[in-house]
């Protein structure tokens, strides 16, 4: 057996919320046999409650309506002209220290976490080429955010003072889920506004945290800002250096899936399969001996004792539209107010000419419209490193965030992808006479929306119907986690949810802390919180 030994990161105040207790294994609760849940989604979220679940001796079927499994992190390849096979995926990721869970998820059949490396540095530019850096920082609050500001161009001392000190309390204490009670009605570039948090700052390091929920600040709510502060800044002390994968995705994923799937090797009991390239269509609760009957869009059937929904926001949609039996009214209608992202793009290149050594594996920009982010893939990735050095290429990666639906279809697709490469030209001089071997151009439309007020309306990872459990980034869980991380802990929660139904221990979960570190600034916002209710 494997032994696992959970990633508990390194700062000593990250917080600890015990394994609901139980029986080690779901063994024969069903008389001759092993419960079986159906988890639909194989993305972070699918895969960490698949896992969850076949630890505890539950048989799983893992439904993905894509070939390959990963979800928004998956990857594929494809062959360029010329035959090369290279690997693709989504988009670049980082992988943050303080992602305690996804990181336990990895380790199941990647103990050390050999996959990821580390990223040194990504700096931030703006259009004025103001840069701000993430090299070298100290780790532990405050001074990492003290330290930050000092060294940034677009903050001074005379701007630390104009803050609004008593107004910003609540992004220093962020206690969470108290936080969406006081900032989820503001959007963020307001609540920047009302703090007094100068522009050019609030343009650089802001808007790049703001848009990595894939919208624009002033879309995003204002307590996801300041929890997102929280988590990666001022509630942490695993620092803002993060790791990125060593290869493309599926060498992420393939390990996990071996781990998942080969019997008898591993600390696990519960047989897995895989199904991919099946789109689940609905749900039914009635008419079947079996607690749920999922069915797909061709019409075949799956019992099942218990259910895992681990779709994107649209697939959960979907399928519960579909589903008239499941839950009450008012939790259907909750599901269909959930609301996705403006779309993205994501514009690979394979160029014959490599950049200049020093350019940055990632690099954050800020008011560049429409340019996001540029990464130099064959930098960190080993497939993209492959080529470019047989090439004497380079492989680079721009994004583009928060898109208006135009940008995505003819002339308003052709005019982006100008758009990008003039400011890639602009930024990296050297791809300008680069010939451009091969490329893609991904629109997608698939991430959460987070605007204010949605926090209230997010169904949770437990839903009105017995056996059915909810898991994704999209989905409410009061911890303070984020993106990949909150769908791994809304994976792992979601097993946990149903594991305790049938009496099963469940899996201990790790978050940073759940509330700021500094007393003084709590009481602080403690006491802003309650004049506004008084106020309101
Ligand atoms: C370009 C980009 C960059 C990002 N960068 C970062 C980053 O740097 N750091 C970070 O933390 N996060 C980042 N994210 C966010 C991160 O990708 C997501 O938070 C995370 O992958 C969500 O995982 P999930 O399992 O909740 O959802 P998904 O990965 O979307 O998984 C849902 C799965 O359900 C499947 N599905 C949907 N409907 C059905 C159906 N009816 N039947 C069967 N299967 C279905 C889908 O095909 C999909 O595989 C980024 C996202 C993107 C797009």
């Amino acid at each position: 057996m494997t032994a696992f030994r959970p990633d508990r990161g390194r700062d000593r105040r990250r917080v600890l919320h015990p394994a609901p207790s139980g029986i080690p294994d779901a063994g024969c609760l069903y008389g001759h046999r092993r419960p079986h849940v159906v988890v639909v989604g194989a993305g972070i979220a699918g895969l960490s409650a698949a896992t969850g679940l076949a630890e505890r001796g539950v048989d799983v079927d893992i439904v993905e309506r894509e070939p390959y499994i990963g979800g928004r992190v998956g990857g594929w390849t494809q062959t360029l002209p010329g035959g090369s096979v290279v690997g693709m995926n989504r988009g670049f990721h980082a992988f943050f220290r303080q992602y305690y869970n996804l990181r336990n998820l990895l380790r199941r059949n990647d103990p050390g976490l050999h996959r990821l490396i580390q990223l040194d540095d990504y700096p931030l530019i703006d259009a004025g080429g103001a840069v701000d850096r993430f090299r070298g920082l100290p780790r532990t609050p405050p001074w990492n955010a003290l330290v930050f500001a000092l060294r940034s161009p677009t903050f001074s001392l005379r701007d630390l003072a104009k803050l609004d000190s008593r107004a910003a309390a609540p992004l220093a204490a962020v206690s969470v889920p108290e936080i969406y009670e006081q900032l989820d009605h503001l959007d963020a570039d307001r609540f920047l506004q009302n703090i007094n948090f100068p522009a050019a700052a609030r343009h650089l390091a802001f808007e790049v945290f703001s848009r990595s929920f894939f919208a624009e600040p002033t879309d995003l709510s204002a307590a996801e800002l300041a929890t997102m502060f929280h988590i990666y800044f001022l509630g942490s002390s695993e620092g803002l250096v993060f790791d990125v994968a060593e290869d493309n995705f599926d060498d992420l994923w393939a390990p996990l899936r071996r781990y998942l799937t080969d019997k008898g090797v591993h600390a696990r009991t519960g047989t897995v399969r895989f199904h991919t390239r099946v789109s689940i269509a609905s749900i039914d609760t009635a008419g079947s001996t079996a607690a749920f009957h999922l069915t797909d869009d061709t019409g075949a059937g799956i019992d099942a004792d218990g259910v895992v929904l681990a779709t994107d926001v649209a697939g959960l949609r979907t399928i519960v539209a579909g589903s008239p039996t499941i839950a009450d009214h008012a939790w259907r209608e909750r599901v269909q107010r959930m609301g996705t992202a403006p779309a993205f793009a994501v514009l690979r290149l394979w160029l014959d000419r490599p950049v200049a050594t020093d350019r940055p594996g990632f690099l954050g920009t800020g008011n560049l419209e429409p340019l996001d982010n540029v990464s130099v893939v064959n930098h960190y990735e080993h497939s993209a490193a492959v080529w470019a050095r047989r090439h004497g290429g380079s492989v680079v990666e721009l994004h583009a965030y928060a898109l208006p639906d135009e940008a995505q279809i003819g002339e308003g697709s052709v005019r982006l992808r100008r758009q990008l490469l003039g400011r890639l030209h602009a930024l990296y001089p050297e791809t300008a006479t680069a010939r451009i071997v091969d490329e893609r151009l991904l629109f997608r439309r698939d991430c959460p929306r987070f605007a204010p007020g949605d926090h209230a309306q997010r169904p949770r990872v437990g839903t009105p119907e017995p056996g059915l459990a909810l898991a994704g980034d999209g989905i409410r869980i009061d911890l303070p986690v984020a993106l990949m991380e909150r769908a791994a802990t809304t994976g792992w929660a979601a097993a946990n949810h149903l594991l305790a139904r049938w009496g099963v221990a469940g899996h201990p979960l790790y978050t940073v802390p759940t509330q700021g570190r500094s007393a003084l600034l709590r009481r602080v916002a403690n006491r802003e919180r309650r004049m506004h209710n008084e106020f309101a």
